[in-house]
């Protein structure tokens, strides 16, 4: 495919996905990449530096990523004459299967929509994968980090996160506050004259595809139990229906049986043979169970809003939104991206951590099965913290720890890995 602004690397071949959905990774990928808005111009580059010396070091120059930068947000407006969402964007990242992202900005209140959930939808990432784990040293709000050990399924595709909204006082909000009220017998809405309305979709094959990925998920890395997080007692057909649609496929696909006569449910991992627990929170008491007895809670499927909040607060409990990584999944498309956003006042000043970019770039390393890379880079994490060389976020809690700047942490975690 041709392009317009995206220049291909002359170096480097495309990723091929097979029929079973696995990767064919040649030894030297072309990978795309969103550079992103605000703080996204110090992480990036820091990012790619880190990821290029872990390749470089565990490889010796065999393997190599053609990195190829796309574009979205504020540096495609200012290319692509006002357009902030190309559609080339969306080709380069269906051609080439596996890209990461920086953070891109959404304004509050109006303007334009999300960027970010609108590549989630246009590409059908219907996964957010965001694993939360303490790394030894990094200071932390509560007194036993290290019982914080969760991966976070959100479902990236349904929920009020689609975007079917109508501002209050428009003609469009008021026809639909009146077809609920005359078509649908709906007396509740309090102040009917003055009301914006959202609309809430959530659907059982949106579910299930989510929750399947979730126990799949935790059959293949041996862990002890799915937690299936909603609001279910106060939206019964959303909320409510994905618990159950949850518990549904447990027992349909995977078998599991109820246990004490349930709601909960148990199974056997097929592999290993170890009981799997399948339970369900309520969302709000799931944000206290969290913190007071983390331990208990291992793989989580939520919905899109409540897996957003809780993807931050627990980000918070192992030290922040800047050591939080992630990643976009469809079935054959991977996007990788930090939990956090632009955070604009630190834009440009080469000052944040680049954490949570450099290890959702350590998921997307095993993603292609460059584990050595990958084990590099959590090395390397693991030697800065140890030596209390860090950015801001972390040097602020940490005793006699030395601020680096955004590029000095790149540079620290480079020195700490091991050479081969
Ligand atoms: N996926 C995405 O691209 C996302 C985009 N956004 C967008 O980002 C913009 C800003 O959102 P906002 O609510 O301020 O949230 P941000 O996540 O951008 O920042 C909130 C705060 O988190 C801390 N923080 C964030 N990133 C880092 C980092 N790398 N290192 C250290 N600390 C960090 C900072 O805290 P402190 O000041 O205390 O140090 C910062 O002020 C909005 O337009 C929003 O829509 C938001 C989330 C995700
Ligand atoms: O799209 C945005 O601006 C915010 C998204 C977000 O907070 C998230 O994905 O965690
Ligand atoms: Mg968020």
């Amino acid at each position: 495919m041709s392009y317009q602004f995206i220049k291909v690397p002359d170096h480097g071949e495309k990723i091929s996905i097979n029929s079973d959905l696995s990767l064919n990774v040649p030894d030297q990928p072309i990978i795309p990449f969103i550079e992103g808005d605000g703080i996204g111009v110090d992480i990036s580059p820091v990012m790619i530096k880190v990821v290029d010396a872990a390749v470089e070091k565990s490889y010796d120059g065999r393997r190599k990523i053609s990195w190829m930068e796309i574009f979205t947000g504020e540096k495609a407006a200012e290319m692509y004459d006002g357009d902030w969402f190309p559609a080339e964007t969306l080709d380069a990242i269906k051609e080439y299967s596996v890209g990461i992202k920086g953070p891109l900005t959404t304004p509050v209140g109006g303007g334009f929509r999300s960027l970010n959930v609108a590549l989630r939808q246009e590409l059908d990432l219907y996964t957010c994968l965001r694993p939360v784990r303490w790394f030894e040293g990094v200071p932390s709000p509560v007194k036993e980090p290290g019982k914080t050990n969760m991966v976070i399924f959100r479902e990236n595709s349904e929920d009020i996160y689609a975007g079917i909204e109508w501002k209050a006082g428009t003609a469009q909000a008021s026809k639909i506050i009146q077809y609920l009220q005359a078509e649908m017998g709906v007396s509740k809405i309090r102040f009917p004259d003055d009301c914006g309305i959202g609309i809430k979709p959530v659907s059982k094959e949106g579910t299930q595809r989510l929750v399947r990925k979730a126990l799949q998920y935790t059959i293949d890395q041996d862990l002890p139990s799915l937690t299936l997080v909603h609001k279910g007692n106060i939206m019964k057909f959303t909320e409510g229906a994905f618990k159950d649609w949850g518990y549904q496929l447990a027992q349909e696909e995977f078998g599991a049986e109820l246990l004490d006569g349930g709601p909960w449910m148990r199974l056997n991992n097929p592999v290993t043979g170890k009981e799997i627990i399948i339970k369900d929170v309520i969302a709000d008491a799931m944000l206290q169970q969290v913190l007071l007895r983390p331990d208990e809670y291992s793989v989580i499927a939520t919905l899109n809003l409540n897996g957003d909040y809780l993807s931050d607060a627990l980000a918070a409990q192992v030290g922040g939104i800047g050591i939080a990584p992630g990643a976009n999944l469809s079935d054959n498309i991977a996007l990788f991206e930090a939990t956090h956003g632009t955070a604009p006042k630190y834009a440009g000043q080469d000052k944040v951590n680049p954490g949570s970019l450099i290890l959702s770039a350590e998921m997307m390393l095993r993603h292609l099965g460059w584990n050595e890379a990958a084990d590099l880079i959590i090395e390397g994490m693991n030697g800065a913290i140890q030596a209390k060389t860090v950015t801001y976020d972390f040097e602020r809690l940490m005793e006699g720890a030395r601020l680096l700047k955004c590029s000095e942490f790149g540079d620290a975690i480079i020195d700490k890995m091991p050479s081969a």
